[in-house]
């Protein structure tokens, strides 16, 4: 089943680049899939991210996600299905590592009901999910005193407690050593194998790319130049 469609996507007019951000995107991501965006510095591939979860305006061109189409109306809907993991974490440092996770139930619930705490199943929730991706030291702790391996980690549990259909991840490596580098990313890959999470990710590493993704898809000035398996992708960045 194909979960997420782009038509002929475009995005305004960027005066800095003399043309759109994103220029004509056509794709399709089938269920289940692990996909890596690659891409030069400036290529397009965080907006590409972002505009998957309705948080970029949309000129020209239509999005699909889960066969809905996105509109401001369906976009509530789709962001419960599509989780992201931003740049850089984008945790509060302030709170704790579980206060970090229930952020990600804020979406589902109203106002009211999270006045006076979250249910007690979502914070039994979030402590499963951070003893399960290895954290059980460090619920309570503060996310500013964890180490970025595990703040990625705090925030990959922060998109799963909303059970998305969809995982995007912008850099989720970047920053991070070796070893921590291959706990994030072995985590994805268990979250896409065993749970069949559909991944879209962005990388700079075109070895752990082809290590982990199935599917790359490389953008250049805002359009896609392959989209294929990660055999060779060092040929995508050979200049001629
Ligand atoms: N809101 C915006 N207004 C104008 N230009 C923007 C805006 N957001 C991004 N850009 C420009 O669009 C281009 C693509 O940005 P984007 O962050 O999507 O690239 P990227 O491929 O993710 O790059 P990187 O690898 O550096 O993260 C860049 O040249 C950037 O300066």
């Amino acid at each position: 089943m194909k979960l997420i469609e782009c038509h002929n996507l475009e995005t305004a007019y960027a005066a800095s680049l003399n043309r759109p951000i994103l220029n004509n995107i056509n794709l399709e991501i089938e269920q289940g899939e692990f996909v890596v965006l690659l891409g030069l510095n400036g290529a397009g591939k965080s907006t590409l991210l972002r505009s998957l979860v309705g948080l970029v305006p949309v000129a020209k061109g239509e999005i699909y996600i889960n066969g809905l189409e996105m509109t401001a109306q369906t976009l509530p809907k789709i962001r419960r299905d599509v989780g992201m993991l931003f740049q850089g974490g984008g945790l509060i440092r302030q709170l704790s590592a579980i206060d970090n996770v229930l952020c990600g139930r804020l979406g589902l619930r109203t106002t009211k009901q999270t006045l006076f705490g979250f249910p007690k199943r979502d914070r039994i929730l979030a402590q499963e999910l951070l003893e399960q991706l290895g954290l059980k030291e460090q619920i309570y702790q503060k996310t500013s005193q964890l180490s970025g391996g595990q703040q990625q980690r705090v925030a990959i549990a922060r998109a799963l407690i909303q059970s998305p259909q969809i995982l995007l991840a912008d850099e989720p490596i970047t920053g991070l050593d070796v070893v921590a580098s291959q706990q994030v990313m072995q985590i994805l890959a268990a979250l896409n194998q065993e749970q069949g999470l559909t991944i879209i990710t962005v990388l700079h590493d075109l070895g752990i790319a082809a290590e982990y993704a199935q599917r790359a898809i490389v953008l250049e000035a805002g359009q896609v130049v392959y989209d294929g398996n990660c055999d060779n992708l060092q040929a995508q960045f050979t200049q001629v």
